[in-house]
Parts: C-alpha cells; sequence; structure tokens
C-alpha cells in the first residue's frame, strides 16, 4: 500500500527498523501486595517474576483505570474495552460511559436522531429497554437506565418494558437483588404516576444475551426467547421474586442465572417484543452487544431460529460497531477513535500478527483497532483465532488456550513473516471473574508457561518483547475495606471479589533485539496504557504522531 503523506511516520532518531516485536497483553493482570487472595503471587509465574529484576529501567508500573483510560472517574475499575482502545490508540478518548453520562446530563440525548426514532412508537406501542442492570460501570450503568426511563416516560413513553440481565462480574455476586429492588421502585412510581411499566424478562448476562465474538449463539437465543417471543422455561409474577428463587438452585449465581419471564394472572408474558415497538439496548459497551444487534436488526440472519422477526424500532444506546455501522441507529455517538497505531503500522509497512482465543479475539483486533472490525490491509494482517470452550464457566479449564496462544505466536514469531506479533492471553481475567481462587492460581501458571513460549521465540529471532495487561483483575480476589483488609459482610464471610480492580498493571520490555541504552523514563508524572502504542512504534523503529501520548522509553548513550 503506498503511504501516502499523512500516514508517513518519521524514522527514529535512534532506533533501527526491522526488529520482530511480541505483544503481549495479559488480561487481567494487575499489580497488588502479595497475599493470600493474590493469585498471581500465589501462582508459580517464574517468566513474570523474573522481569521485575529489570525495574525500574525495563520493568515499572502504568495506569489502567479511571481518567487514565477516558472513564468518568477514579472509582472506575478499567475493563478490556478502554484498556484495549487505549494501548491501540494511543490516546485518552471520553469512553462510552462519560459520553452517555454527558448526554443524559445535558439532555442532548432526548433530542438525538436515536431517540426520536424510537419515540415515533411510544403512542401506540411499548418500550424496551434491554441490558446489563447494575452499577458495575463497564458495560452499563442503572443510574444511566434510570434516566433512561425517566426521560422517556417524560417525552410519553406509556408502556415501558425492561428486560433485565443480572450482573455478579462487575459487581459482587448477589448484589442483583438490591438492583432489581431499586429498578422495581421506580417502575411502581411510575405505575402510580399513569405509567405502564414492568420489568419483563431477566437472566444472567453469561448465560443469557450477552455473549461475545460468536463464541456461542445459544447466549443470544435464550435472551431472544425470553424478551422476543415471551418464553422461558422459569415464570414469575415479579422479578425480585424471580432473582430470589432462581439464586437458590444450586450453583446458581447472578452471572448464570437462567432466563425467566414475567407473567401476568393469567400466566401470559407481559412484554414480548412485537410489531411496532421500540427497543432500545442501554449497555454502552459494544463487545457483548454486537452478536444480540446482529439479531435485532439484520432480515437475513441465520445464528438461530428467531421464529418471530419482529418490525420494530431499534436504537442502541452507541453505536457498537463503526465498521459495520452496527446498529445502525443509536442515542449517543461513539468515540471516535481514529488513526490506531495499528492503522499507522500498516501503512509504514508494518506486518502485524494477532492471536487470542475466542473470548479475547476481539480485545486484541476489534478493540486494538478502536472498535472498528476487519483488517486494515489484508496483505499485511493476519488475526488468527482460537476456538474458545464454550458453555462452561473457566474454572472448569483454567488453563483455557493460553498454550494454544502461545504456540500459534511461536510459530507466527519463527516464520520471520511478521513484525510485530501481539496477543491476548486471557486466563488472568476469565478465570478471575468467577471468583475460584484455586482455579484462578491454575490459571496464572498457565498464561505465565505462554509467556515463556513466547519469550523463548523472540529469543531465537533476536527480537524485542513488550509485556503488559489491560488492567488488573486475578491479583485481588476479596472485596476490601478502606484500609485494605478483607471486608466482611454482615454475616461475617469474606467477599469474593470477581470483578476487575483498580490496580496498576505492570509493562516489561526487553528482548535480545532491544537496542543498548533503551530504558523506561522516569519523568512522566502517572503514564498509562495510552503510552504504550508510542513505546511500540518506536520499538518498530517510528516516532509516534505528535498527538499521541508520549512514549514510555528514552534511548541513553
Ligand atoms: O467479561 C466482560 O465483559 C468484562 C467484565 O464485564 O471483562 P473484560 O473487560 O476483561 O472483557
Ligand atoms: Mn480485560
Ligand atoms: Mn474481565
Amino acid at each position: 500500500m503506498a503511504t501516502s503523506s499523512a500516514w508517513k511516520l518519521d524514522d527514529h532518531p535512534k532506533l533501527p527498523k526491522g526488529k520482530t516485536i511480541a505483544v503481549i497483553v495479559l488480561d487481567g493482570w494487575g499489580e497488588s501486595a502479595p497475599d493470600q487472595y493474590n493469585c498471581i503471587h500465589n501462582a508459580p509465574t517464574p517468566a513474570m517474576d523474573s522481569l521485575k529484576h529489570g525495574a525500574p529501567d525495563t520493568w515499572t508500573l502504568i495506569k489502567a483505570h479511571g481518567t487514565a483510560v477516558g472513564l468518568p472517574s477514579e472509582d472506575d475499575m478499567g475493563n478490556s474495552e478502554v484498556g484495549h482502545n487505549a494501548l491501540g490508540a494511543g490516546r485518552i478518548f471520553a469512553q462510552g460511559a462519560k459520553l452517555c453520562d454527558q448526554a443524559l446530563a445535558s439532555g442532548k440525548i432526548f433530542e438525538g436522531e436515536g431517540f426520536k426514532y424510537v419515540s415515533e412508537s411510544f403512542e401506540t406501542n411499548t418500550l424496551h429497554l434491554v441490558g446489563l442492570l447494575s452499577d458495575g460501570g463497564v458495560h452499563s450503568r442503572l443510574d444511566q437506565l434510570q434516566l433512561l426511563i425517566k426521560g422517556s416516560a417524560e417525552r410519553g413513553a406509556k408502556r415501558i418494558r425492561v428486560h433485565i440481565l443480572t450482573d455478579g462480574r462487575d459487581v459482587l455476586d448477589g448484589s442483583s437483588v438490591g438492583f432489581v429492588e431499586t429498578l422495581e421502585a421506580d417502575l411502581v412510581a411510575l405505575r402510580e404516576n399513569g405509567v405502564d411499566a414492568q420489568i419483563a424478562s431477566g437472566g444472567g448476562r453469561m448465560y443469557v444475551t450477552l455473549d461475545r465474538y460468536e463464541n456461542d449463539w445459544e447466549v443470544v437465543k435464550r435472551g431472544w426467547d425470553a424478551q422476543v417471543l415471551g418464553e422461558a422455561p422459569h415464570k414469575f409474577k415479579n422479578a425480585v421474586e424471580a432473582v430470589k428463587t432462581l439464586r437458590k438452585e444450586p450453583g446458581a449465581n447472578d452471572q448464570y442465572l437462567p432466563p425467566f419471564v414475567i407473567v401476568d394472572e393469567s400466566g401470559k408474558a407481559v412484554g414480548p417484543i412485537v410489531d411496532g415497538d421500540a427497543v432500545v439496548t442501554f449497555n454502552f459497551r459494544a463487545d457483548r452487544m454486537v452478536m444480540h444487534a446482529k439479531a435485532l436488526e439484520y432480515e437475513d440472519f441465520d445464528k438461530f431460529d428467531r421464529v418471530r422477526y419482529p418490525k420494530i424500532r431499534y436504537a442502541g444506546m452507541l453505536q457498537y460497531d463503526g465498521e459495520l455501522k452496527l446498529p445502525s441507529r443509536y442515542l449517543v455517538s461513539p468515540p471516535e477513535i481514529d488513526r490506531t497505531s495499528g492503522e499507522y503500522l500498516t501503512h509504514n509497512g508494518v506486518s502485524t500478527f494477532a492471536c487470542s482465543e475466542t473470548v479475547k479475539f476481539g480485545h486484541v483486533t476489534f478493540f486494538w483497532n478502536g472498535n472498528r472490525s476487519g483488517y486494515f490491509n489484508e496483505k499485511l494482517e493476519e488475526y488468527v483465532e482460537i476456538p474458545s470452550d464454550s458453555g462452561i464457566s473457566f474454572n472448569v479449564q483454567p488453563k483455557m488456550k493460553a498454550l494454544e496462544i502461545g504456540e500459534k505466536a511461536r510459530d507466527a514469531i519463527l516464520s520471520g513473516k511478521f513484525d510485530q506479533v501481539r496477543v491476548n492471553i486471557p486466563n488472568g481475567d476469565m478465570v478471575g471473574h468467577t471468583g475460584d481462587i484455586e482455579a484462578t492460581v491454575v490459571a496464572c501458571e498457565a498464561a505465565d508457561l505462554a509467556v515463556k513460549m513466547i519469550f523463548d521465540a523472540i529469543e531465537q529471532v533476536k527480537g524485542i518483547y513488550v509485556v503488559t495487561a489491560d488492567h488488573g483483575n486475578a491479583e485481588d480476589m476479596v472485596k476490601r475495606d478502606k484500609s485494605g483488609k478483607p471486608a466482611l459482610d454482615k454475616e461475617g464471610k469474606l467477599q469474593i471479589l470477581t470483578s476487575h480492580t483498580l490496580k496498576p498493571v505492570p509493562i516489561a520490555i526487553g528482548g535480545p533485539g532491544l537496542a543498548q541504552g533503551v530504558r523506561f523514563r522516569k519523568d512522566l508524572e502517572t503514564p498509562g496504557l495510552a503510552n504504550v502504542a508510542a513505546t511500540v512504534m518506536n520499538l518498530h523503529g517510528f516516532v509516534a504522531p505528535s498527538d499521541y501520548e508520549p512514549t514510555l522509553i528514552e534511548v541513553v548513550e
């Protein structure tokens, strides 16, 4: 591809081109004090441990949460979307959570095309709101849903149905009951004011609707059946009762709650989605909404039998895929993450191999490239997805596909075909989310073995590695009080943390190809994930664009 002048990167004054660079992202791998709830510390992780000896010159910590990744506040934990966006784009963009906050606070959300479109159904039909019900702030937020419901009712919505997905992954397991109670209280108040507002269906986020990267369409189908067809194995008159009852089933938890529908006195579902209705999906984060959006929006669809495909007015809270323009209608414009490092590097002739297993595949491709699916340049890029296990919770197979990812990366490095070999190793995060401490230790060990495999290949080709993480998870598996001690619940029990954390993440550089004198700068006040892109560009022999966050490295004589 010819490099147009706008894309041309300047040569780095001191660093050579042509080195093979492994970029390794350990998902959910933060840095925390050693104790029994730090699974990374408790796992044998010799490859990652050895890097610490290079501190502060070749090992350091960077910020992966809050404003450093474009989130509203410093209380917001990091997550894969914002983390990989920052890593790939080299700049900090106000992210979905923040953009929605602003649009709701100013009321602009209700003046936009998307809302006007759905509101055309208000007079005669039902408004359905579908999404994750919690205050986790990773995919959605309860307070935003509340404002959306209130604003819609004030603007003429007469019949509202909420289809909830319980969380337990970005928030404590069991907290779903409280969130449903809060929502129910709002809906009662609306009913008293003459708006027919009810919860219509529900289910756990990992079992109903919120699959990603086409790992398991059955998950989306379960949601479709409950939300659109009004069919589910469990029927209740009331959502609080539904969640409380279903949580009592053996092995049940918020993430995997079976699907249910709310029925009226005669046993009829109160809120199936029918012709003429409006549907708004209130999650702002993209990955887990794309499959559902395809089912709602695509006339031609063969992933499962929809049985009935209603003619609806559908809008996403955001547009979830900028390349597919999916969905076509949305309430808030997504962050415009343009000129990502991947796009620049392909324009400058850098060839790239990217790989993960299904559950994180889009993280090193779609999120890395600014929420954009597909290649920039097919001739220079190869993306390989290793199929994930599906239908299981990952504590059952904590090694996941780490070694397969390591092997694919090794082969890509040794092939000599690629300048950059980029992987996401999911174990610390995916198993950390299950709250199973023993399994998470096994997960971290497997991730470290994959890292070792990649280091060995880099050693052979005299290349360079950059290893970092997108946010914390496995390094702290317990909820803590302000002083940092494990916080006990009312019954005096430990509260296992299934979510991400606010911790910083490590970054290390090394390998035989790393030029003499390259080391981390000490003059950056609070470096974060967005500083990584310029760093990697430098190691490829280029100077990063001037509006990128500064590089983490310097070259001393
Ligand atoms: O599983 C997910 O959707 C999130 C947690 O909600 O994790 P990550 O950001 O690591 O993908
Ligand atoms: Mn992640
Ligand atoms: Mn995660």
